[in-house]
């Protein structure tokens, strides 16, 4: 089953628009793993096992793992997610893009290496280097529009002429861009970040239906309301609602499982209150 195939299964099967992000620091463990040598599998395992029955998606954030030398930590969680929880997509959190023969490398490790079912990426080197992700038709490629950081003004809000003479922003741009001209295989999705509401509801407008990535509920404080309302898709769905650090940490002690679990949950049936 392709990408978006197993993201409206999920969507439908577990009522849920929520993506779990997997950001492990081991300094926020709880005391028990932090002897571990195989804590990051642990913690991450722990946590996908709690909450798989909640979530539309589960999203690991590579540097989190590499900058530790825990690649193959990686490597086997998203062995265990597939094979435990078949049906839940995996978003490498990995945000690629280069010149094509780089890029066709990069795309060999998320999808043949790491095993993801879709990958986060940069788009402002242009459709070349995004080029090998678009080709994989039955994975997801993410591509960033307007982030959720406040630095996503600096350059994303910038106005811009296109071929046609038309201004808009970039981000925009980027947009209608990826909506009309990079989709050709119906597996592109875009990344808007909560914190910014107002144009979650712009890039809405100028996608149509197409699936939205919305980081920054939670430890960033976006407002969950406003996002499912600006958000949405005609069909009430559309949204991949990720929360990392407010589901991960939501305990510091032993019961932190739990606490992930009754975190999703809760902002499961906050998104569908509004839905
Ligand atoms: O691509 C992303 O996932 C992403 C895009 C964005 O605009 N903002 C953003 O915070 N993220 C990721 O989302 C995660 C942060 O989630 P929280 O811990 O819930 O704030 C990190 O892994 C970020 O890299």
């Amino acid at each position: 089953m392709g990408f978006m195939q197993m993201l409206e299964a999920a969507w439908a099967r577990n009522d849920s628009l929520v993506c779990v992000g997997l950001d492990p620091e081991p300094q926020r463990f709880p005391a028990a793993l932090r002897d571990d040598p195989d804590a990051v599998f642990r913690f991450c395992a722990a946590i996908v096992d709690a909450t798989a029955d909640l979530v539309c998606a589960f999203k690991p954030q590579i540097a989190h793992f590499a900058a530790r030398g825990a690649e193959e930590a990686l490597q086997r969680l998203i062995a265990h997610i597939h094979a435990q929880h078949p049906g839940v997509p995996v978003i490498l959190d990995a945000k690629r893009g280069d010149i094509g023969s780089t890029a066709a490398y990069y795309a060999e490790e998320a999808f043949d290496r790491y095993g993801a079912d879709a990958v986060t990426l940069n788009p402002y080197l242009g459709r070349d280097a995004v080029q090998p992700f678009l080709d994989r038709a039955d994975k997801g490629a993410v591509l960033l529009c307007r982030t959720s950081n406040p630095g996503a003004r600096d350059l994303q809000d910038l106005v811009v002429r296109d071929a046609a003479g038309g201004e808009r922003r970039l981000y925009q741009h980027v947009a209608a861009t990826v909506a009309r001209e990079w989709n050709a295989n119906g597996n592109c999705l875009l990344v808007v970040g909560a914190t910014y509401p107002e144009e979650l509801a712009d890039v809405r407008r100028i996608v149509g239906d197409m699936p939205l990535l919305v980081p920054g509920v939670g430890a960033q404080g976006g407002d969950v309301g406003a996002v499912v309302r600006n958000g949405r898709s005609a069909a009430g769905t559309g949204l991949l609602i990720s929360s990392s650090r407010a589901i991960l940490y939501a305990s510091a002690g032993a019961d932190y499982a739990e606490a992930a679990r009754d975190a999703a949950l809760a902002l499961r049936d906050a998104i569908n209150r509004c839905r």
